[in-house]
């Protein structure tokens, strides 16, 4: 496997608690993360994302240490489980500000935010505020925001917990079908193994600061380590 996006040593302290992550992910794989709670999965994601700074250690993108590069300027997109909807303004301006904080958007930038409201089956809810949205909306509403940003990689933190059941596989099979579309790469924490069994070719066990076992669904979810089948309950 060629590594497309790596984590090489990524060290991060908070407090008492030592992490360090190694990880090695595949260009266009989606890439579930799961583990106890506390184990260090958000803290995985904002080090890749930009929004924490490791102590030590890099993360690679094609090769491309982009440690040091400002949250902003990496190849990486974030959709955490609030959806940060501003209240105040529209559908298609929530979008907007995917492209540019001020709203000022060319024609063009217009005309991406349309498409990429369309793509998630919401082309005719560009004008409605989040109040008058549903959370699944509002949901789909935040992944149209990541699309107009154009990352190839995009990091969901437990993107769908608060939908109900049939929501959430909505929401996860829009993610899959957006992934292939675009390319992208998806790294995404969830707390319910099937999430992963459903769209993820690969997943990273996360456990006390550390990825302890990164392999096929199938081969993690059936893995004999103590670790995990205390999470799983097996
Ligand atoms: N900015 C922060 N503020 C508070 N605690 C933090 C912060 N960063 C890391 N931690 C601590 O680091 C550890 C890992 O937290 P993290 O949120 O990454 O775990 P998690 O696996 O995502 O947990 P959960 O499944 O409960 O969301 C926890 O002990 C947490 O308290």
């Amino acid at each position: 496997m060629t590594a497309y996006l790596e984590c090489r040593a990524l060290r991060f302290r908070y407090e008492e608690m030592m992490m360090r992550f190694d990880l090695e992910i595949e260009r266009g794989s989606c890439v579930a993360v799961i583990g106890p709670s506390g184990a260090g999965k958000s803290t995985l994601l904002a080090l890749i994302g930009g929004f924490e700074h490791a102590d030590d250690g890099c993360v690679l993108v094609e090769g491309r240490d982009i440690t040091a590069v400002p949250a902003a300027q990496r190849p990486v997109t974030t959709l955490f489980q609030d959806n940060n909807l501003f209240a105040h303004l529209t559908a298609s301006q929530n979008v907007g500000l995917g492209l540019h904080p001020g709203l000022r958007l060319s024609d063009a930038q217009r005309r991406d935010v349309g498409q990429a409201l369309e793509q998630v089956g919401l082309e005719e809810f560009g004008n409605r505020r989040p109040a008058q949205l549903s959370g699944g909306e509002r949901q789909r509403v935040a992944i149209a925001r990541c699309l107009v940003r154009r990352r190839p990689i995009l990091l969901l933190d437990e993107p769908f917990g608060a939908l109900g059941p049939a929501m959430r596989l909505e929401m996860l099979d829009l993610v899959d079908a957006l992934r292939r579309q675009h390319g992208l790469t998806v790294l995404m924490v969830t707390h319910d193994p099937a999430d992963a069994a459903r769209i993820a070719d690969r997943t990273a066990f996360v456990a006390e600061g550390e990825v302890v076992l990164s392999d096929a669904t199938t081969s993690v979810l059936q893995s004999d380590l103590p670790v995990i089948r205390d999470y799983l309950g097996r």
